[in-house]
């Protein structure tokens, strides 16, 4: 089985709901002309690093998103990563990425598990207590959120489970570029699993945004990635891969847990 891939590599306006659903939208709309299976949207999209507001925009309980999400994914036919949003509960708020399946259902919601106090984001979100694990046509698939990519023990859990395609949604700032590549290279091959990762581009009071988004196979190769701007970045996934780069090193028979 294949999957088409389409990344929303977007700019966030700064925690301006409205406008951001609008931008999304429009970007989607250019992406399915291409008829993918999967599209994927970045990190906190609807209302970027805007946390000291983060009371009064996010997103109470992820209705609003979650209904935008379903409408778009029954309309096109459509898988959704929906990237992450600030989600506002009755424990607090959370940076937390929404799964719709193609008939709309929705599949699952993680919550950013590593909160990044570079940005400040321990002082205003709370961190998630479960895993990314999630089905889309009987593929076992994982998704994560930025910051997270840093702990491959995280990563694995998931790809030790049977995890095959790593989804990650990220507002990665341009200064640590480097990182972002290196890390999501180094994670497909470890994992040997397919890596789809979406940055945003642009910028917020504070940060630069390195775009650059990533299709990498569970070889280590770049399938795809993009440049800075705003893009729609297009791949194909191949499940046969996975499995031939795991028949041909297997890492996981391999590993020996109980010196770890
Ligand atoms: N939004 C994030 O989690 C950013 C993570 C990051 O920039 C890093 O270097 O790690």
């Amino acid at each position: 089985m294949n999957w088409n891939i389409a990344c929303i590599q977007m700019d966030i306006a700064f925690g301006k709901p409205e406008t951001n659903y609008t931008a999304a939208e429009q970007l989607i709309e250019q992406a399915v002309q291409s008829k993918p299976d999967v599209l994927v949207l970045p990190e906190l999209w609807t209302t970027g690093y805007d946390l000291t507001r983060l009371e009064e925009i996010a997103d109470v309980e992820a209705k609003e998103t979650i209904s935008f999400l379903q409408k778009i994914a029954k309309k096109h036919h459509v898988h959704l990563v929906g990237g992450s949003i600030a989600q506002k509960t009755k424990d607090g708020i959370y940076n937390t990425m929404l799964m719709i399946n193609n008939k709309g259902e929705f599949i699952k919601d993680y919550d950013k598990l590593h909160l990044f106090q570079l940005m400040d984001e321990h002082h205003f979100l709370q961190p998630g207590e479960r895993d990314g694990l999630f089905t889309f046509d009987d593929k076992l698939c994982a998704g994560f959120i930025c910051y997270d990519i840093r702990f491959p023990e995280w990563l694995r859990a998931h790809t030790t489970k049977g995890a095959e395609v790593l989804f990650v949604s990220a507002e990665w700032p341009k200064p640590r570029l480097d990182h972002w590549r290196a890390l999501l290279i180094s994670r497909a091959i470890e994992n040997q699993a397919y890596v789809v990762a979406v940055n945003r581009t642009g910028s917020d009071p504070n940060n630069v945004f390195a775009g650059h988004s990533l299709i990498i196979d569970p070889w280590g190769e770049i399938i795809n990635e993009a440049g800075e701007g705003v893009e729609i970045l297009t791949g194909t996934i191949d499940f046969t891969k996975v499995h031939e780069v795991r028949n041909k090193i297997p890492v996981f028979a391999d590993r020996r847990p109980e010196f770890y």
